[in-house]
């Protein structure tokens, strides 16, 4: 039988029962077979999240289009067919394709070089499938693509929810549906459903507020579920939610975008002055009219860097290439890179990124401190029991390494004498995980066994058991101040010794019909200690002394102890200094943690909202802070972060919200990524500085010369063409190799650094402008006449290119000059000086209304230049 169509959605399913739920998709609790499996998804096709699929080329074009120049770039084109100067809005057209184009072309490849790494680091689900209809069903991790209506799948901490979903059991489950909803704030989940609380406004998509619906895009923050797929692919809430608008833009308003548009609006204000202050120029100096109109809309078009947005595409993707072949870094939107490179503070956790989080049991002690089995059984129990009643989709690396140690030994075999009754899994907040459980045949007591840091545990003991492994309640005494005291102070001891150490705890209680929560966790009874041994990261050591060259501060902010913390940066070569545990933190005012952060390098006790607030103090205190996390608990740090990467290990959410993901899982793939980030950045402010300082000069000569000659410096048709020689040229700057001086310390665009640049050197270019109108006014002859002006006119033109042309490798950072600048750059700016001396002596130049110029020109030309070239090696350029 087919199921019922889920093309509407759970929202008719709604407010069904589980049962009901399970037989209208013609499933069960055992999940779908295989071949049913297949037939489903031949039926109802992939289950592709939205974000994942790569924009369409009109789409990316209509989305380059949307940049603040191509529409300025649009307005002029739309002003100049008003006023019939089709020259002017057909070269703007063209401009305006190519730029696109270009764009779209550059962003296109970047994408494809890194869609085959995305695939390695695919997320998947645990999916509940049979091999036949009689076989037992087993839990397998497919590709969240394979997912179908109908199918069971398992849910733990740090899963993105792959499809939409109604939930047949839960576990203290709690899930984040930030993508859906906006709201930030955990849900709690239940299977039960509770009538809606307000009317559907999703409408037949469910609504997210339904505790016994999950959906494609949230997160799981905590516990744990099993439940049915209701919809898939574009029938998701996320795909409808989705459709229609342009390709998600990136997750949050980075460093990149505050520079790029800070100078993009600046520059969008100047030209939308420009063409206006032309007019009024040449109209109360001149008497000109509205014939002026095309010339002023040609100046601001000069003014306008339009190759501005292909120059960004081009270098970020370019680099964002080369990140993907040559070091397997996924740079998951291209603005990243830029602040990987302006990133001065990198805030990065411990366990799982600086060490391998496959921890092994050292050992187990009363206590006394005595060598104890025993409490390595306890623990075992609870590691089992939470694991079985939580229907964890994996287990916690912790919990493994118990159950691994005790499976050899007598405690571990004791373990499976005990009955589950309920778990309360562990969450970073409690950092505590308990299971309740009863001994077989034995129903009315439950033991209530708990494990966790150390501090949290001994916190909710009231008693120590005295010696042995027996019964807890066999022999105990009251656990006081100075004997709490005694405990933290052995176990800060064990911890310096880099071991990461549980506490374990129990309780005997009569047994209760109703359930069990965190405010049930006292009054316990300490049976002893665990000690796990956790192994470095191999390339971490080589990572952290890469970023200190580099000039970025490393701070490690971790769950785990002080003592163990300090001893793990040591281990790795890094100076911990004094550790600060994070519970001290939450006195502090923003400004004050901020100055604590600023001279802190490790915290340690971090529950996931202290890794944020760190963050956002350091950020707040103006640095470009990134985080690197693998971890649930890291998710919040690295939302909060300008830049976030994860390893290419970390949980489904972590690398879900990454922007970077190191899919070699080597860390010091971080320092090619910083490099490649500060690379661009240079570029791009290499572009920017010569572009803008020409662009400026020239707009500058242009109003000066409305009231000095009485006659236009330039036909628009000039101005077009010498913008479109820049243009070509100026792209050369997406091959830029910066010096290596400029990779040692952070590198940012900041636009006020900017402005003086480039107000100097538009100055100086204006100077070289205004020396050669009056060259040229004096050797050209009859300049009063038609051909002497086409003489003016090709004379600015010539001069215009050459000194463009020696911008371009005079202005360069680090070891300028012709013999440090790239070939790519070095021919650009050669076949421009060459254009500028040859066209208007070229066949070309009467149709471009330009004319021969006298030899004595050329002779003062060079004077000019030769000043003009001087002048800027004289000013130098920055970081040389
Ligand atoms: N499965 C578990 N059961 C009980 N206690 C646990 C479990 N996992 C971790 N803990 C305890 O909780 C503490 C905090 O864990 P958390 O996951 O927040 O950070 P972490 O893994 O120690 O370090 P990092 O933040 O560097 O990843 C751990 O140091 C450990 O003492
Ligand atoms: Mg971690």
């Amino acid at each position: 039988m087919a199921p019922a169509d889920t093309g509407a959605g759970p929202g008719e399913l709604a407010d069904a029962t589980a049962l009901e739920v399970l037989r209208r998709l013609d499933t069960g609790p055992r999940g779908l077979t295989e071949a049913e499996a297949e037939v489903r998804l031949a039926r109802y096709g992939e289950n592709a999240v939205p974000e994942q699929r790569p924009p369409s080329w009109p789409r990316r074009f209509a989305a380059s289009v949307r940049d603040p120049f191509t529409a300025v770039l649009l307005c002029l084109g739309v002003v100049s067919a008003l006023v019939s100067s089709w020259g002017t809005a057909c070269v703007i057209t063209v401009l305006v394709l190519v730029s696109c184009g270009l764009r779209s072309r550059a962003e296109h490849r970047a994408d494809r070089s890194a869609a085959g790494l995305r695939q390695l680091v695919a997320t998947t689900a645990t999916v509940q499938r049979r091999a036949a209809p009689g076989a037992t069903p087993r839990l397998r991790e497919v590709p969240v693509a394979l997912l179908v209506p109908g199918d069971v799948i398992r849910l733990g901490p740090g899963d993105v929810v792959p499809a939409d979903v109604r939930l047949l059991r839960a576990h203290h489950l709690t899930v984040q549906q930030a993508a859906l909803t906006g709201e930030s704030a955990a849900a709690v989940k239940e299977p039960e459903p509770r009538p809606a609380v307000r009317p559907l406004t999703f409408g037949a998509g469910g609504d997210p507020e339904r505790p016994h619906l999950c959906f494609q895009g949230s997160s799981v923050g905590s516990g744990s579920g099993t439940a049915v797929v209701t919809a898939t692919g574009p029938r998701t809430l996320l795909a409808r939610a989705h459709r229609g608008r342009g390709p998600a833009a990136g997750p949050r308003a980075s460093a990149f975008d505050r520079a790029v548009h800070g100078i993009s609006w600046m520059l969008v204000r100047f030209m939308l002055l420009t063409p206006p202050l032309v007019l009024l120029v040449n109209a109360a100096v001149r008497g000109r009219g509205l014939e002026t109109l095309p010339f002023a809309v040609a100046v601001a078009v000069g003014l306008t860097p339009e190759m501005l947005p292909v120059v960004v595409a081009t270098v970020l993707a370019r680099r964002a290439a080369g990140l993907a072949r040559d070091d397997r870094v996924i740079v998951r939107w291209l603005p990243a890179l830029h602040d990987l490179g302006a990133m001065d503070v990198l805030c990065t956790d411990k366990t799982g990124t600086l060490t391998l989080d496959r921890p092994v049991v050292e050992a187990a002690w009363d206590p006394g401190g005595r060598p104890d089995p025993g409490v390595l059984g306890w623990a075992a129990v609870n590691s089992l029991w939470t694991l079985h009643l939580a229907d964890l989709p994996a287990p916690d690396p912790l919990d493994e390494a118990v159950l691994d140690a005790a499976g050899a030994t007598a405690g571990g075999r004791d373990a499976g004498r005990w009955e589950g009754v309920a778990a309360l899994p562990f969450d970073p907040g409690r950092r505590l995980s308990t299971a309740v459980v009863h001994r077989s045949g034995q129903r009315a007591r439950h033991t209530l066994v708990v494990k966790g840091a150390v501090e949290a545990v001994l916190e909710r003991c009231t008693r120590v058991r005295a010696a042995g492994s027996g019964e807890p309640a066999a022999a105990t005494r009251p656990l006081d101040e100075a004997e709490r005291l005694r405990l933290s102070e052995r176990a800060a001891a064990r911890a310096a010794e880099g071991l990461r150490l549980l506490a374990v705890a129990v309780d005997e209680r009569p047994a209760r019909l109703g359930g069990y929560r965190a405010a049930d966790e006292h009054g316990l009874v300490l049976v002893g200690f665990v000690a796990l041994r956790d192994t470095l990261a191999p390339t971490a050591a080589a990572a952290l002394a890469g970023l200190a060259r580099r000039g970025i501060a490393v701070k490690v902010v971790t769950g785990d102890h002080p003592g163990t913390a300090a001893r793990v940066c040591r281990d790795l070569g890094f100076a911990p200094g004094d550790v600060v545990d994070a519970g001290a933190v939450d006195a502090l005012s923003d400004t004050e943690l901020a100055e604590l952060a600023s001279r802190t390098a490790v915290f340690a006790r971090c529950t996931p909202e202290h890794k944020a607030r760190i963050v956002r103090a350091l950020r707040g205190a103006g640095h470009v802070t990134g985080f690197l996390g693998d971890g649930v608990n890291d998710l919040p740090a690295l939302r909060a972060s300008d830049v976030g990467i994860c390893p290419g290990d970390a949980v489904d959410v972590t690398r879900d919200a990454a922007d970077v993901v190191l899919a070699a899982k080597e860390l010091t793939a971080i320092d090619h990524a910083v490099t490649a980030g500060r690379r661009s950045t240079s570029a791009l402010g290499t572009y920017l500085r010569v572009a803008l300082s020409s662009n400026l000069g020239n707009v500058i000569a242009m109003l000066a010369a409305g009231p000095l000659l009485p006659f236009l410096p330039m036909l628009p048709a000039q101005v077009l063409v010498q913008n479109l020689c820049f243009d070509a040229a100026q792209l050369a700057f997406a091959a830029d190799r910066p010096a290596p001086g400029v990779l040692r310390r952070p590198a940012a665009l900041r636009p006020p650094d900017f402005l003086r640049f480039i107000a100097v050197f538009g100055v100086l270019n204006a100077a070289a402008d205004l020396g050669i109108f009056a060259v040229l006014l004096a050797t050209v002859p009859a300049v009063h006449h038609s051909t002497g002006q086409a003489a003016f006119h090709a004379g600015w033109f010539t001069e215009n290119l050459i000194t463009q042309a020696l911008v371009m490798f005079l202005l360069r950072p680090g070891r300028g000059g012709w013999a440090g600048t790239p070939a790519a750059i070095r021919a650009a700016s050669a076949a421009l000086a060459v254009v500028g001396v040859l066209l208007p002596l070229s066949p070309l130049a009467p149709a471009l209304g330009m004319a021969a110029l006298p030899p004595t020109y050329y002779l003062l030309l060079t004077a000019v230049l030769t000043l003009y070239a001087a002048a800027l090696r004289q000013r130098g350029a920055p970081g040389a």
